[in-house]
């Protein structure tokens, strides 16, 4: 049973980037919100970074939490506080791969209405690869994620593009289900998302207006539990196991 009640339906559209440590995910973020790269970016708090963006032609309210690989939650795919998840390994880093592919398959059963981009990072260290693009691009699909593979160190076009375009799903998706229109497509075509990933140019995102440091009973105050379902019910459990039935 798939739990869908979680997204967000107005405000700031939220999203959560998580993965291993060491994967780029700050040098990412700073990328994206001010095409600045920095090499050498240590921190084990969780960053949110409030801004106003240009997403799919218009300004919009949206809220980047950049998490650290150190705090307790970083990859816990329930963290209902965000509508989508920018999923970072390395592409040099087998273990990083393994952990984003766990994630990744966990959103996919437990948070279906989330919209999650798969980032393959590094790919300036070909030399060093640990992990075939075409597979964590077949992970993506079956899972109908997003997907790309970059270099946050080389190319700042290429994140600007990839996230853009992350973003303006994740706009679309929340207006059609405002709209009353169907969830979001969870089955991408091959085309359309080689499409995405190729882009065209789009606005440079607007200043960063906004960062807010927070720390681990801040996030805490950020989650909400999730409303767990007893398979043989189908209802809300207040308590799990639903004796004698199984929890999922
Ligand atoms: N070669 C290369 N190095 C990168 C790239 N992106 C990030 N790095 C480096 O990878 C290291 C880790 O980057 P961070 O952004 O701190 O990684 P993180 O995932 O936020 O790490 P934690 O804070 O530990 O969770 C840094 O030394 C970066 O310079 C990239 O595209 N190519």
């Amino acid at each position: 049973m798939k739990d869908d009640r979680t997204s967000v339906q107005s405000g700031p559209l939220r999203v959560a980037v998580v993965g291993a440590s060491e994967v780029g995910k700050s040098a990412l973020t700073v990328r994206y919100l001010t095409k600045r790269y920095i090499g050498e970016y240590r921190s084990d708090t969780d960053m949110l970074y409030k801004c106003v963006l240009q997403v799919d032609g218009a300004p919009q309210s949206v809220e980047i939490m950049d998490t650290s690989a150190s705090s307790d939650k970083t990859s816990d795919p329930n963290l209902p506080w965000a509508e989508a998840f920018v999923v970072v390994y390395s592409i040099t880093d087998k273990e990083s791969y393994q952990r984003a592919a766990t994630t990744v398959q966990e959103l996919s059963e437990r948070r279906a209405s989330a919209s999650v981009l798969l980032v393959g990072n590094k790919s300036d260290l070909g030399h060093l690869r640990e992990v075939e693009e075409v597979e964590a691009r077949t992970l993506a699909l079956t899972h109908a994620a997003r997907f790309a593979e970059l270099s946050t160190a080389e190319s700042c076009t290429s994140v600007s593009e990839v996230v853009d375009n992350f973003l303006k799903e994740v706009k679309a998706q929340r207006n059609g289900n405002q709209n009353g229109g169907s969830p979001k497509l969870r089955k991408i075509s091959v085309t359309r998302m080689l499409g995405s990933l190729i882009g065209r140019n789009s606005p440079p995102p607007t200043p960063v207006t906004h960062l807010i440091i927070l720390d681990k009973a801040e996030r805490n105050k950020l989650q909400t539990p999730l409303t767990r379902l007893c398979r043989p019910c189908l209802r809300p459990a207040q308590s799990l196991p639903c004796s004698p039935h199984t929890a999922v």
